[in-house]
């Protein structure tokens, strides 16, 4: 591919894309440019590992850059913004990273026609794996969304969806690797206070992970059957079935996506001012 990324800001989910796209060698290392805001040692940091380039010349960034990749928190998106406006020749596609930020807001922020593309990855992106969304804006055509999902499927599978649906998708798959995560990190407090390998326990428990990844990928069963079919009447799954449905577990995961969501859209009211 012949595109030159950049990426404005040099974060964790900055981080975990490069990775998937040089491991992939979608684009040579050097067409990747990363910028931040001031942290020199970040830079080289990514520098180093992933051999992209790397400057503290945000003009020099967004001139070379022909997909601009706004990776920065919402809270920093005006500066940043703001930042950029006169550098951005209306070729450049923007791509956005932010949770809750719409591409509307985005294209009256950078004040010209540059086409503006909302992305959702998450940070499985790292390995290849990321279920990431994605949304256009006003501006866009059909050669650039297809542009940017060629690219963005270096980092795993992309699913065109509409913006509203964006919010709860963003709860769903963008945050959805820490909610599984929480639940691991539980586990392991298991395997400690029972005094188990914990070596053993990791690798029980993440190819038991990546079996029900894979089960509910391919199987035809709903989740509900395939929950069923491990469960014995009387048995061992019932029984730690009961303690979770005894601490609403179902209705904890449900809030923790409503809050999830809620907090996308709090995003957007909060910033888009
Ligand atoms: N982390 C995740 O799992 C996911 C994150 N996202 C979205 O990605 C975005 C980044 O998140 P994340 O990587 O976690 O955040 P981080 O806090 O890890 O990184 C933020 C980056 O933005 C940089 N930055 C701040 N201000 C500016 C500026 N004015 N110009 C250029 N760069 C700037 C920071 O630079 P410095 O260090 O120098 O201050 C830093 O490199 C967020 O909007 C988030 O919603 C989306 C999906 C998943
Ligand atoms: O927590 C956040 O706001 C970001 C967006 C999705 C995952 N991390």
């Amino acid at each position: 591919m012949k595109e030159t990324i950049t990426f404005l800001g040099a974060g964790s989910m900055a981080e975990a894309i490069i990775a998937g796209m040089t491991a992939k060698e979608i684009v040579p290392s050097r067409q990747i440019i990363a910028t931040n805001h001031s942290n020199k040692d970040r830079l080289q940091e990514l520098e180093h590992k992933y051999k992209i380039q790397t400057t503290q010349n945000k003009q020099a960034a967004i001139e070379q850059g022909t997909i601009i990749v706004l990776a920065m928190k919402p809270k920093d998106v005006k500066v940043a913004t703001a930042e950029i406006r006169e550098f951005l020749t209306e070729d450049k596609i923007i791509v956005s990273l932010l949770a809750g930020i719409s591409t509307g807001y985005m294209e009256k922020q950078i004040g010209t026609n540059n086409p503006v593309i909302r992305v959702m990855p998450n940070t499985s992106a790292m390995i290849g794996q990321s279920a990431t969304t994605i949304a256009s804006g006003n501006n866009v055509n059909e050669e650039q969304i297809e542009l940017v999902r060629t690219l963005i499927h270096a980092i795993g599978t992309t699913t065109v969806i509409n913006e509203e649906e964006m919010d709860a998708f963003t709860a769903l798959a963008g945050s959805g690797p820490a909610f599984y995560y929480y639940m691991v990190e539980a586990m392991e407090q298991f395997v400690i206070e029972k005094g188990l390998d914990k070596e053993v326990a990791k690798q029980l428990m993440t190819q038991t992970l990546k079996g029900v990844a894979q089960m509910l990928a391919t199987s035809s069963d709903s989740p509900k059957t395939l929950r069923e079919k491990i469960t014995s009447p009387g048995g061992t799954t019932e029984a730690g079935l009961k303690a979770l449905a005894s601490h609403d577990f179902q209705k904890a995961v449900m809030n923790c996506l409503e809050q999830a969501t809620d907090k996308s859209k709090e995003l957007r009211s909060l910033f888009e001012k």
